[in-house]
């Protein structure tokens, strides 16, 4: 069993610029100039201890290459890539769509670096020259929709490798996972009535994009049934989230029988992000990977490709990376998490009002034809 990685430190050039955090800078409104939210370090930090726990020397590095503007055009309309190249050709750069997500100068060409890296990485799985992957790759893009940019997110890198999937390496029924804790919107609008692709989202209820991802959102037309949502309440820990992968992520892509899992691998729903209130730790994720890595072994040849998402912690994302990826390669290093004593807190039973919200979204796992 191998696995492939796939960075690049071009990646970590995408300029997001100064800001609140989120918002643009504005001296005079009162808005102090701060590094983005959205910036390198957590990614940066990621790799490194990848590297200095000597996990790396296990992988199989995959070199990324730009996607092609035939790829894009799969999923994005010709007008969306267009404004991408636009902002980014800016000398100050731009924005890709929704006033939140930065375009840096020359973004446009890192962000064909990301959808073009785990496009590379999902060939190497589909012709077995490794088993499974993941592509630390930036900027993000769960959140991009065919014609929009948003939410950090200019192109959607997981659309446009399973579009690819399916148009040249003969893999029809592409599953995809998203565990990073907001919703992945633009995944689901983009395959919303396909049944060719399974989404189903865990995110933490009603925090991104506003009032979105509710369990109503089932897929229309020919795709009814084929997006499953799983609001999870604020402070859903270890004991929600692999409910939910027990009760409903398992048994759907059972029923699904996919060629390929790929997973929108978001690690903001950890205990410290500064994102959003859930509280797992890097014990959850490795917990949850090796559900997912049992299930395509199962199912499709162990084919898992993992594509990064959000995770904001630049002292704990690295840790719950790194738990990840040992999982996924099916090995352990000498790096340990520091900050495992927070399970104590963070290891909370199952709760009532989490329980509810899993047990009515299981419901919608039959309508899986
Ligand atoms: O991590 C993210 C980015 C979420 C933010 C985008 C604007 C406010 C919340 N999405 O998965
Ligand atoms: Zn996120």
């Amino acid at each position: 069993m191998t696995t492939g990685y796939v960075f690049h430190p071009e990646y970590l050039w995408h300029d997001t610029g100064t800001s609140a955090g989120l918002l643009p800078a504005n001296p005079p409104a009162g808005i102090q100039p701060a590094v983005h939210i959205e910036n390198p370090e957590a990614k940066r930090r990621a790799h490194e201890l990848i590297h200095v726990s000597g996990l790396l020397a296990e992988l199989t590095v995959i070199e990324p290459r730009r996607a092609t503007m035939a790829e894009l055009l799969r999923v994005h309309t010709g007008d969306h890539v267009q404004h991408i190249k636009t902002q980014s050709d800016l000398r100050g750069g731009g924005d890709a769509g929704d006033g939140f997500s930065p375009v840096g100068p020359g973004s446009y060409a890192i962000a064909r670096l990301a959808a073009g890296g785990l496009i590379e990485l999902v060939t190497a799985v589909a012709r077995g020259e490794v088993t499974n992957g993941y592509a630390l790759t930036r900027p993000p893009g769960h959140h991009a929709t065919a014609d929009r940019g948003m939410g950090f997110c200019l192109f959607n890198n997981i659309a446009v490798a399973a579009r690819h999937a399916q148009a040249e390496l003969g893999l029809t029924r592409i599953a995809i996972v998203d565990w990073d804790v907001h919703h992945g919107n633009g995944t689901q609008s983009i395959f919303y009535t396909d049944p060719s692709v399974l989404t189903i989202s865990l995110h933490q209820a009603g925090c991104f994009p506003p009032d979105s991802g509710w369990i109503r959102e089932n897929g229309a037309g020919d795709g009814t049934g084929y997006a499953i949502n799983v609001p999870l309440p604020p402070g859903t820990g270890h004991a929600g989230y692999l409910h939910a992968m027990t009760e409903i992520v398992l048994p759907a892509l059972e029923r699904f029988a996919p060629d390929l899992i790929l997973l929108a691998n978001g690690f903001d729903a950890n205990v410290f992000d500064p994102m959003a209130r859930q509280m797992l730790t890097a014990a959850s994720y490795r917990a949850m990977t090796r559900m997912l890595t049992d299930a395509a072994d199962r199912l499709c040849h162990g084919r898992l490709v993992a594509a990064h998402e959000g995770g904001y912690s630049p002292f704990y994302v690295p840790y719950c990376a790194l738990a990840f990826l040992e999982e996924l390669a099916g090995t352990t290093t000498r790096v340990t998490d520091p900050l495992a004593v927070v399970a104590d807190y963070a290891a909370e039973p199952l709760q009532p009002h989490q329980k509810a919200v899993i047990d009515e979204a299981a419901q919608l796992v039959s309508r899986i034809g």
